[in-house]
């Protein structure tokens, strides 16, 4: 496991214990079934441009990174959710960890709140009650990263995500990390081309992987989509599912951005 990731994982259990104690399961358990009905459709979202011969963004709301410090210090999640909307996303990725990324659930609900995009909770999850947590702040999909969860514990938290109606992506950036992804059932496979250990990035990672994902299900590509150079290298290889944050954030009008991009 890479430095960082280990690091995130360690403060990120800190901050589980401590969410426990402040808003027990059982309470959360109940948020998240009275907003079992309020639930978008993640993967039907990026079917659907797909079916139209569209590329599917995720876009991502993002105000700070391990990797590159503060992106967006004007950052208003509603604003910028409302853009990448009106731009011809599929969906939204918004930050809630705090410690590493400047991010909070609180964007989350404002983004939400704010269009018709179903959101995925970007966060570093360990365990079931960040699950449940996704579920009460509203999330509708959830992110499980393979680096840090064992085949066994990603199916379990799949398991329960589906069942409060959310739908997964699971992230690898390798071949083994791949083989435990392809153990759960979500059509959704990201491939982060940021090498977490030394924050480069490269397009490679996603090329690499993208036969052994095959056909029958829908890779992923995140981390470091900036040009057109790089969406056409994607899509000319048959990836045609982007997770783009900071090409975006960077930007004045992060919609705009968006359109020129994939426009
Ligand atoms: O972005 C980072 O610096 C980072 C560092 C450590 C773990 C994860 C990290 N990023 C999370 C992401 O997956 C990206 O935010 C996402 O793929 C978008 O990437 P980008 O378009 O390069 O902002």
């Amino acid at each position: 496991m890479s430095d960082i990731l280990a690091k995130i994982l360690a403060t990120k259990a800190e901050e589980v214990a401590r969410d426990q104690q402040r808003a027990p399961l059982a309470l959360l358990r109940e948020q998240a079934e009275a907003r079992r009905a309020d639930k978008r459709d993640f993967v039907g979202a990026i079917r659907a441009k797909h079916a139209d011969g569209l590329p599917a963004v995720i876009a991502e709301v993002k105000k700070a990174s391990p990797s590159k410090g503060v992106i967006r210090a004007d950052f208003d999640p509603a604003a910028i959710a409302r853009q990448y909307e009106a731009a011809g996303a599929a969906c939204l990725s918004v930050l809630t960890d705090t410690d590493y990324f400047q991010g909070d659930a609180a964007y989350l609900k404002a983004a939400r709140a704010a269009c018709a995009l179903p959101v995925l909770r970007k966060d570093f999850l360990i365990g079931d009650y960040q699950v449940v947590e996704a579920a009460a702040m509203g999330a509708d999909a959830i992110l499980l990263i393979a680096a840090a969860l064992p085949a066994s514990r990603m199916r379990e938290m799949e398991t329960l995500a589906n069942e409060l109606g959310l739908a997964v992506l699971v992230e690898v950036h390798d071949a083994q990390e791949l083989d435990a992804a392809l153990t759960l059932k979500t059509p959704l496979i990201g491939v982060n081309n940021r090498n977490l250990r030394t924050f480069e990035v490269s397009l490679d990672t996603t090329l690499s992987l993208l036969p052994a994902i095959g056909e029958a299900r829908v890779c992923v590509t995140e981390s470091g989509i900036a040009t057109g150079g790089d969406v056409a290298r994607m899509r000319e290889a048959g990836v045609h599912t982007f997770l783009v944050g900071e090409a975006f954030m960077r930007e004045a009008d992060p919609g705009a951005a968006l359109a020129r991009l994939f426009g």
